[in-house]
């Protein structure tokens, strides 16, 4: 409850290895054999059902169904981030990236000082690419003036379901909670619904697109989606109105914290490593000659940019949770460990991410470490890093599906800003900015940061 779940899960494995006890029947297990164990063999270990905030419609989005319907939903959704669906979103997630650069600019000329909040920028960035791949249309956080503060109830969120997932242990408070919490927000949460329910309704009722243009995540949903009393509600290949709104609020409010945090972690883990920020930038401009030249498909084989998301990433996950399934009654073994039934089971993101006993200097920032070792920036120090270890995303049926929509996101964020951009920490204030709390995602927190426009 006081956000600092993960130093302490550290501290335990450091001091009594891999597998270690956190609960009467919970295990929290730092080994890179144990993510196939764990995610992926079959039968699948079901997700803890206590980990997961109850959906507030009672019809369950992706990340909280379980079997079938966990099945038929990923199988419904897969559509909207295949490759091809990725390759026809690409001009919009660009759009939004050139967005955030012109209202950078705008900011700067306005202003009297060079210094910005980058967090608060890339919230909006984030929250306007997913709102109008979810809904077909954005919330206009860059283009407008007409601030909003989604961001901030969205992270409220997320302390919400972490002090709901510590009570879950002393039922009936989880209870009492969602009974307080749920009757003081009652008024809020529907004004939510109608307003995001009508922006979906209005894209369903556009009907099919024949000519392919339209790239949202609803269009491909179109004709699969049945009403909630539907006898066909179980039928493969279909989702409910239900399901749907509940899904794509959910996924709004993961993915715009999450990307959030991580463009903002990785830009302060850069501006604090000079010599890696220079590398980078070298790399941008001796690459593009022009602004128009960064796209998601030309930034997709950039060596160092990819290592330095990859690495940031790795030293600081934006959610540094544990994944916790329960282990079927006749028990698993997990990585050479017999583990009884009923138990469950989890690897902590950010313990496994920073063991001494699978990476090199595993507090440092390197992103030399993901270069390929034919790189000639790759140090073969880290020959001995475990790659293996590294699953940002998860492995199994239950992975993250928009890993790719993000990497693409993150890709041409960063490249476009350091491309347009001299950008450095003023003075020495910030060096604490990485002291943050964690529920579920890290807390938000402004990084102001100084800005210089690049003259080519
Ligand atoms: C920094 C960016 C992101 C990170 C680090 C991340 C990480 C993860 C992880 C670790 C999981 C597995 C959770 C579990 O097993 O309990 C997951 C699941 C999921 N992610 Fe992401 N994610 C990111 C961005 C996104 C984006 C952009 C989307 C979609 C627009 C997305 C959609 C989902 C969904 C729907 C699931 C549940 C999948 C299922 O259960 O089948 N994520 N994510």
């Amino acid at each position: 409850m006081r956000g600092t779940l993960w130093r302490r899960l550290d501290m335990l494995h450091q001091k009594h290895g891999t597998i270690v006890r956190i609960a009467p029947n919970e295990l929290s297990i730092s080994s890179p054999g144990a993510w196939a164990d764990i995610y992926t063999s079959r039968p699948l270990l079901i997700k803890e059902p206590s980990s997961q905030t109850p959906p507030l419609n009672g019809a369950h989005s992706l990340f909280t169904a379980v079997g079938e319907h966990h099945q038929r939903l990923r199988g419904v959704l897969a559509q909207g981030f295949s490759d091809k669906t990725l390759r026809q979103q690409a001009p919009l997630i660009e759009h939004y990236a050139t967005e955030l650069i012109a209202r950078l600019r705008r900011e700067l000329e306005d202003a009297d000082t060079p210094v910005l909040d980058l967090q608060r920028f890339f919230g909006y960035a984030a929250l306007d690419t997913i709102t109008h791949l979810s809904y077909g249309e954005s919330l206009d956080g860059l283009s407008s003036r007409n601030e909003h503060d989604w961001m901030t109830r969205f992270f409220m969120h997320g302390r919400f379901s972490t002090i709901r997932m510590c009570l879950c242990w002393l039922s009936p408070l989880d209870t009492i909670l969602d009974t307080v919490v749920l009757s003081m927000t009652r008024k809020q949460r529907a004004q939510n619904w109608a307003f995001f329910s009508s922006k979906i309704e209005r894209q369903l009722a556009k009907g099919e697109d024949p000519t392919g243009q339209r790239c949202d995540l609803i269009t491909p949903l179109i004709g699969k989606v049945v009403d909630d009393r539907s006898t066909e509600v179980r039928k493969p290949g279909s989702i409910t109105k239900k399901e749907l709104f509940s899904h794509s609020l959910a996924s709004v409010v993961a993915n715009s914290q999450l990307t959030t945090v991580a463009l903002t972690t990785c830009t302060y883990l850069l501006l604090s490593h000079p010599r890696t920020l220079q590398r980078l930038v070298a790399e941008l401009r001796n690459t593009f000659n022009s602004d128009k030249d960064i796209t998601v498909q030309s930034t997709q084989s950039m060596p160092y940019l990819g290592a330095v998301l990859d690495e940031s990433m790795r030293l600081r996950h934006p959610t540094p949770i544990t994944l916790p399934r329960v282990v079927p009654p006749q028990g698993r073994v997990v990585d050479g460990t017999f583990i009884p039934g009923n138990t469950i089971v989890g690897i902590n993101l950010h313990v496994i991410q920073t063991s001494p006993l699978y990476w090199v200097d595993p507090h440092s920032f390197y992103p030399e470490r993901f270069l390929p070792p034919t790189d000639a920036r790759y140090d073969a120090r880290f020959d001995k890093d475990v790659k293996r270890a590294f699953m940002p995303f998860s492995t199994g049926p239950r992975n993250c599906i928009g890993s790719r929509l993000y990497l693409a996101e993150a890709r041409i964020t960063l490249a476009k800003l350091f491309w347009n951009f001299d950008i450095s920490l003023p003075g020495q204030q910030q060096k604490d900015w990485l002291d943050q709390r964690a529920f579920l995602v890290w807390e938000p927190k402004s990084l102001h940061v100084s800005f210089v426009v690049h003259e080519k």
